[in-house]
């Protein structure tokens, strides 16, 4: 009988911690992401989500343990594992006095995508959210949800095989949260792109998800919902993630005062 090889994981984490002088932000995490998943990365403030992003896409070296991307380990092979990385930080990174045409087309020279390449991807990614006629417009005259959405598309532009985005709805309206979600589970639906979603948020994580809870750096759980929320003796995902952490967990953004 043939043998199915299992795939390449997308996202491989294997014992990785990280300290900042005497602090330890992250000790000894390890997960899969298997391609095609949508992935939530969910912990309180000072979990260690933007450390193991910075891991993840090399601003920081990997002193404990080993990241491997599609395969390729991040400190070995760093180019081949980055080239089917996309990233969107928590900060704001547009460049507010340039133009989206401008902002887009930067990122795209600097993956080596050529003028009428770069012209044609940022024609129809403008068009998949709609702001195809923004192209000419200054970032800092875009919404806080359309320049989301603008860096969205520009970690899309030189077509990786996973995203990850960290915290990417924080100070957005309750609309501009559920169209970026909705966008993004598009994307894991339609192209099968792999994504690991970066939250405190309880209510952005969905019953087909994998959940990935840190807490003060250590992995408290990693599976489906259900399973998660099984292994915990909880009733619903929020529960065992109060249960996990040892707090309640914070309420949407639309419920705090
Ligand atoms: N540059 C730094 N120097 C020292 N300590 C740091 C530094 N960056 C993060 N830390 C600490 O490492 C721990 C993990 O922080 P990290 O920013 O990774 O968490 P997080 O889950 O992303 O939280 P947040 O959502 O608030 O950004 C925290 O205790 C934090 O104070």
């Amino acid at each position: 009988m043939r043998q199915e090889t299992p795939p390449v994981p997308a996202l491989e984490l294997i014992s990785v911690s990280h300290t900042y002088g005497a602090r330890k932000a992250l000790d000894g995490v390890s997960f899969t992401i298997q391609p095609g998943r949508f992935a939530v990365l969910l912990g309180l403030n000072g979990a260690g989500k933007t450390t193991l992003f910075s891991l993840v896409s090399h601003l920081f070296a990997t002193r404990g343990g080993q990241i491997r991307i599609f395969g390729y380990d991040i400190g070995r092979k760093p180019g081949d594992a980055l080239r089917r990385l996309g990233i969107v930080f928590q900060a704001r990174t547009l460049d507010l006095d340039l133009t989206v045409r401008q902002n887009l087309s930067y990122h795209a020279a600097l993956h080596g995508i050529g003028p009428r390449e770069t012209r044609r991807r940022i024609g129809a990614l403008l068009e998949s959210i709609d702001m195809s006629d923004r192209l000419n417009d200054k970032a800092r005259n875009l919404s806080g949800g359309q320049m989301r959405r603008v860096e969205i598309i520009r970690a899309l532009l030189h077509r990786p095989s996973l995203l990850l985005l960290d915290e990417a709805t924080v100070g957005l309206d309750v609309k501009s949260r559920a169209t970026i979600l909705a966008d993004i589970r598009k994307l894991v639906e339609e192209e099968g792109i792999s994504v690991l979603w970066a939250t405190h948020l309880i209510d952005e994580v969905s019953d087909a998800d994998q959940v990935i809870i840190l807490d003060k750096g250590k992995l408290m759980a990693d599976g489906g919902v259900e399973d998660v929320v099984a292994a915990t003796g909880a009733r619903t995902i929020s529960d065992a993630f109060a249960h996990l952490i040892g707090s309640p967990p914070p309420p949407p953004p639309e419920e705090q005062p």
